[in-house]
């Protein structure tokens, strides 16, 4: 059965939301001390510059349709936590992990940009991403979307349900390491492929994917939270395991004479590569 709770505010997990909640607390902190006017002055206009920038990007940016905002308040509705202490999903999800807006709609402009036909999503959560670029595809495009969690692949399929677009997307349940071999037996490849799923398989995915041929000549991949949240950058002693991971997989793409590649600073960093 599934319960329904009220909706959740997303925490921050952009190194530049989580820059901004660290001024919000500085301010309040020089505010409430006997702090000069000229450090609390400069406090509050370093926090207004960082605060304004994800709105003011979000607010000129092509709004999402219809079917990605239902999709967005029934993500953020659910109850994660009780769905994984109940055993419904097989890993514990937060509504932080869907992409959302701007990240959605880049992905959908990429799709457009490549006339792409074939997609592949490696990690789909309840199908933000997968039906932003959906709705991207021409008619008889189509998106492949690799999830393991078979509770959160049903949700997404009854969210694609409310979209006209929902159609071209096709969900494989399974571990994506296994998804990957089974579509490079079949002699399968991608315009364009987006990884945003397990962070300690990232490098495996990137291997399989050149390897064995799954991006199309011309194609290109699009992988997320390269920033980690900043962990990349900071201090090792401040990584997490995925921190870690990804710190490694930059490392392996950097130094990968087959490709080029540009880190963009978008939400928690998106890297695009190519095939040279
Ligand atoms: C960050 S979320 C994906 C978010 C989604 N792309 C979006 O933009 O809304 C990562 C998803 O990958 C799934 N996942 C994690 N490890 C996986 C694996 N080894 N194989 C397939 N899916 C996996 C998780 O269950 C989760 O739903």
């Amino acid at each position: 059965m599934t319960s329904i709770v009220e909706k959740n505010t997303a925490r921050p997990v952009t190194p530049h939301g989580i820059l901004v909640e660290q001024l919000q607390k500085t301010l309040a902190l020089a505010e409430s001390e006997n702090t000069p006017e000229q450090v609390v002055t400069a406090l509050r206009q370093a926090y207004q510059l960082a605060a304004g920038l994800d709105p003011y990007i979000s607010d000129y940016t092509t709004p999402e349709s219809e079917a990605l905002a239902a999709l967005v308040e029934k993500t953020s509705s659910e109850d994660w936590t009780r769905r994984f202490s109940d055993g419904e999903t097989v890993r514990q999800l937060e509504q932080e992990m869907l992409s959302g807006h701007v990240e959605g709609q880049t992905l959908k402009m990429f799709v457009h940009m490549t006339k792409a036909k074939n997609v592949l999503e490696v990690g789909m959560f309840t199908g933000y991403s997968a039906l932003a670029m959906a709705e991207a595809l021409p008619n008889d495009g189509r998106v492949v979307a690799c999830e393991v969690d078979p509770y959160v692949a049903s949700f997404a399929q009854n969210c694609f349900q409310n979209s006209p677009h929902g159609h071209k997307i096709t969900v494989e349940v399974a571990p994506a390491l296994e998804t990957l071999q089974k579509l490079a037996a079949a002699g399968e490849s991608f315009d364009l492929i987006f990884i945003d799923a397990d962070k300690k398989e990232y490098v495996q995915y990137f291997q399989i994917i050149l390897d064995h041929n799954l991006l199309a000549s011309d194609g290109i991949i699009c992988v997320d939270n390269t920033l980690m949240q900043g962990q990349v950058y900071l201090p090792p002693e401040q990584r997490t395991a995925n921190g870690e991971a990804i710190t490694f997989f930059n490392r392996v793409v950097a130094d990968d004479s087959r490709v080029e590649q540009v880190l963009l600073p978008l939400r928690d960093g998106l890297t695009i590569i190519r095939r040279l």
